[in-house]
């Protein structure tokens, strides 16, 4: 059945206002794959040179399926004026308050704010714009590369999970992972979600530090022996620090995933090894750094990670140094 007869997406109606805030690697792959099903989306970017090109030619994906050149709207906050049914939101961690600021213009008590960013701590902080029940929390294993402004690559299977962030999901909850499956974005919605937002960390804790500070992408630590020691000592303490919190990890299930990674995405750059090629500031702090924290809330210590945290921002500043 093709895309176009499948389509009902209940109390999203048929055409709902969706907004995606951040046009990077994953904005664009997300946008650009929900554009490509006949939805109606604006880009929110900050930066005018992005939105003028995207404007101009649209957004370019490149996935195993061929490559896609979409028509697409881009627009700084301040001018997108219609109220959103759903906001999609991908910038960085550290971006999502002034994110959410910018467009609390356009947030309504019916909006749903959905954030499949790494780290820990995204619900907290859309909840400071939006109620807990419009607020879809989840993780996705989607290895997007971004090639230019609007152009990204995504190649190799991938999946995402998803669930409200009070747990109660909703009825409005299927239509949501409909109108992303129908637009073949593999979608499950999962009760379960604090256990795979923390394996996710763990997941991104040990392969996007480890990546990040040795300039490697995934597939390129797959024969080293001292990887693999190192990246198991972080998801092991990752999963002490879990379990502490009271999160039950399973320690076995995250190491497939990063080998899954390592197999099935060996071109991919970790998201956090692209921040730091652009010499931008990474998400070190809601990764490694909250592992840390955490821990200590536990009265615990991670050793592991709070090493490799202090790696990332010396390759974030190193980085920097370069560009300046
Ligand atoms: N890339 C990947 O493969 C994956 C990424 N993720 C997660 O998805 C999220 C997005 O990552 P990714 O797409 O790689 O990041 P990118 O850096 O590629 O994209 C983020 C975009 O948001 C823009 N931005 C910054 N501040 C604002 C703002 N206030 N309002 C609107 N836009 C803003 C950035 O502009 P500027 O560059 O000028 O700051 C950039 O264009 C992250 O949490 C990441 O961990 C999850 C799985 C895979
Ligand atoms: C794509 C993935 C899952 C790493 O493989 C990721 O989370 C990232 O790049 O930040």
């Amino acid at each position: 059945m093709s895309t176009q007869t499948k389509k009902n997406f209940g109390a999203f109606g048929q055409q709902p206002n969706i907004v995606v805030v951040g046009a990077g690697a994953m904005g664009c792959y997300f946008g650009g794959m929900l554009t490509k099903a006949g939805h109606q989306v604006t880009f929110v970017d900050v930066n005018p040179e992005q939105i003028a090109l995207i404007n101009q030619r649209g957004v370019v994906l490149e996935t195993d399926d061929g490559s896609y050149e979409m028509p697409a709207r881009a627009a700084l906050a301040k001018d997108v004026i219609q109220s959103a049914d759903l906001v999609v939101l991908f910038t960085k961690t550290i971006h999502t308050i002034g994110a959410m600021e910018s467009i609390r213009h356009i947030l309504t008590d019916k909006t749903v704010v959905l954030s499949l960013q790494n780290g820990l701590g995204n619900a907290e902080r859309i909840g400071q714009f939006v109620n807990p029940d419009q607020i879809v929390v989840g993780t996705t294993l989607v290895p997007a590369d971004l090639k230019g402004p609007g152009h990204v690559a995504s190649h190799g299977p991938s999946s995402s999970h998803i669930m409200d962030s009070t747990l109660n999901n909703p009825e409005w909850l299927s239509d949501l992972s409909d109108m992303f499956n129908q637009a073949e974005l593999t979608t499950n919605i999962d009760p379960e979600i604090m256990t795979v937002i923390w394996s996710k960390v763990a997941f991104n804790a040990a392969l996007n530090a480890i990546c990040s500070i040795t300039g490697s992408s995934t597939g390129g630590l797959t024969p080293s022996p001292a990887f693999k020691e190192l990246a198991k000592q972080v998801v092991h303490e990752t999963v002490r620090v879990g379990k502490a919190n009271g999160v039950t990890l399973d320690e076995n299930y995250i190491w497939n995933n990063v080998e899954m990674a390592m197999r099935e995405h060996p071109n991919h750059k970790p998201s956090m090894l692209q921040d730091i090629e652009a010499a931008r500031a990474t998400e070190v702090d809601a990764i490694n750094g909250a592992i840390v924290e955490a821990a200590c809330f536990a009265g615990l210590q991670a050793p592991v990670n709070q090493t490799l945290a202090q790696l990332v921002r010396l390759s974030e500043q190193v980085a920097k140094n370069k560009k300046s």
